[in-house]
């Protein structure tokens, strides 16, 4: 199993973390000298698609970013793209662009697209220290409570949907994804168009309750696809033909042959032009891992409690879960953990839970049974006896099938 790792491949302490965006490796080289002497953790990063994977992939609390990393390139360009992708995915994240050749007025363009701040190179290892710690300290309250990273991936599955997806993030495709409840479809789909070129918020469309089509293009996200109506679904067709049409990101826990049967084929063949598919959480063992870090450590700060410890067979046992509700079920269960600050596995609580809630049911039915039979079923009687309104025991003895 893959769990989270830094370059040395130590399990990732949880935090400080610092991404260095650098292609130069000498610099990536002394970066980490001096930083992990310091007893900061930092993860490396040789162009824009590592610092973004990184990003994506692990708890990072400060980027140092240098603007080029073509060699010969040295008008910044590249790295300002790369600060608006990171800032987009962790609008929070501070970012404090580390400049050589670009110079001040690069720099400057840095800092109005977002970036916290900026040193020159060669840097004073003194002063870039205490420029880090200081962002680190300014920054960690909120950061640790409110941020959230868009989407984490660990697992070459999940990588290799996410690359797709972020190459179509920005085209005008319409597409479906998807993979079965709690998967992270609408996760996904937030990715998908906010790397997009598209400005305005995304509308979200719960396709069961849709009775009209919102107006103007943009991008609109439809939950449950297969729940339009037949005459939404020609509508939306209609909407898709035309010349100026909306993008369309269609979710479903339905599989593509279910949709073709379920679905207009005017619609269809817009939306199906290209699909992406979510596999489920049981089986993606390194992302449970991932995620299971970033959520403790998520959800102790948020909730300011203490992270219950993970050990090794608490993560086996997490990786042997069916995880029925997938994402969102194991994000609830460490949810809990750090709550309660007890660990329960999923299979544990769901015997538990039917055991618990079977002896309920079954001591309830038979002394209902009991009080019934002393009165002849007569239900006032019976009523009376059991302390409960006749409604209240009617509702009891058809749940009961008495
Ligand atoms: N890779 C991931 N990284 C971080 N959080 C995730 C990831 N995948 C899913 N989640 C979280 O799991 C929960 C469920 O995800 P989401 O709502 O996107 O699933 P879905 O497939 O759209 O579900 P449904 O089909 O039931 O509507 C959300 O809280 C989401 O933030």
């Amino acid at each position: 199993m893959n769990a989270i790792r830094n370059e040395s491949g130590e399990s990732a302490p949880p935090a400080p973390c610092l991404l260095f965006v650098d292609d130069d490796r000498d610099v990536q080289v002394a970066a980490r000298l001096l930083f992990r002497r310091s007893g900061l953790d930092i993860l490396s990063a040789h162009g824009a698609d590592e610092a973004l994977t990184q990003l994506a992939s692990f708890p990072v609390d400060l980027v140092l970013l240098d603007l080029n990393y073509t060699k010969g390139m040295t008008a910044g360009a590249e790295g300002l793209a790369l600060l608006r992708d990171m800032l987009v995915l962790r609008p929070d994240l501070p970012v404090i662009v580390v400049t050589g050749h670009s110079g001040v007025t690069i720099a400057v363009a840095a800092m109005r697209a977002g970036a916290v701040d900026f040193v020159m190179k060669p840097w004073n290892n003194e002063r870039l220290l205490a420029l880090v710690e200081g962002t680190l300290k300014k920054c960690r309250a909120c950061q640790a409570s409110e941020a959230e990273p868009a989407l984490i991936v660990a697992s070459d599955d999940l990588r290799r949907t996410v690359a797709e997806a972020d190459r179509l993030a920005v085209t005008r495709a319409s597409l479906i994804i998807t993979g079965a409840p709690g998967v992270g479809k609408m996760l996904l789909a937030r990715r998908i168009h906010a790397l997009s070129y598209e400005d305005d918020p995304a509308v979200m469309l719960r396709a069961e309750d849709c009775e009209a089509l919102p107006e103007g293009r943009g991008t609109w996200i439809f939950r449950n696809i297969e729940a339009l109506s037949a005459r939404m679904q020609r509508r939306l067709a209609d909407r898709l033909d035309a010349r100026v049409a909306p993008r369309v990101i269609a979710l479903s826990s339905r599989d593509h042959a279910n949709l073709e049967d379920m679905l207009d084929p005017r619609l269809m063949l817009h939306l199906g032009m290209v699909g992406l598919t979510l596999s489920p959480l049981h089986g993606r063992a390194d992302d449970i891992v991932a995620l299971s870090a970033h959520f403790l450590r998520y959800f102790a700060a948020r909730h300011g409690l203490a992270e219950p410890r993970m050990d090794e067979s608490r993560l086996r046992l997490l990786c042997e879960e069916e995880w029925s509700q997938n994402v969102r079920g194991l994000r609830a269960l460490v949810e809990r953990a750090v709550l309660t600050g007890t660990w329960e596995t999923a299979s544990e609580e769901a015997e538990a839970v039917p055991n618990t809630a079977l002896t309920l049911r079954d001591t309830e039915r038979s002394l209902i049974e009991t009080a019934l039979r002393k009165h002849g079923f007569n239900v006032t009687q019976a009523a009376r006896e059991l302390g409960l309104t006749r409604p209240a025991l009617y509702r009891r003895m058809a749940r009961y099938g008495l």
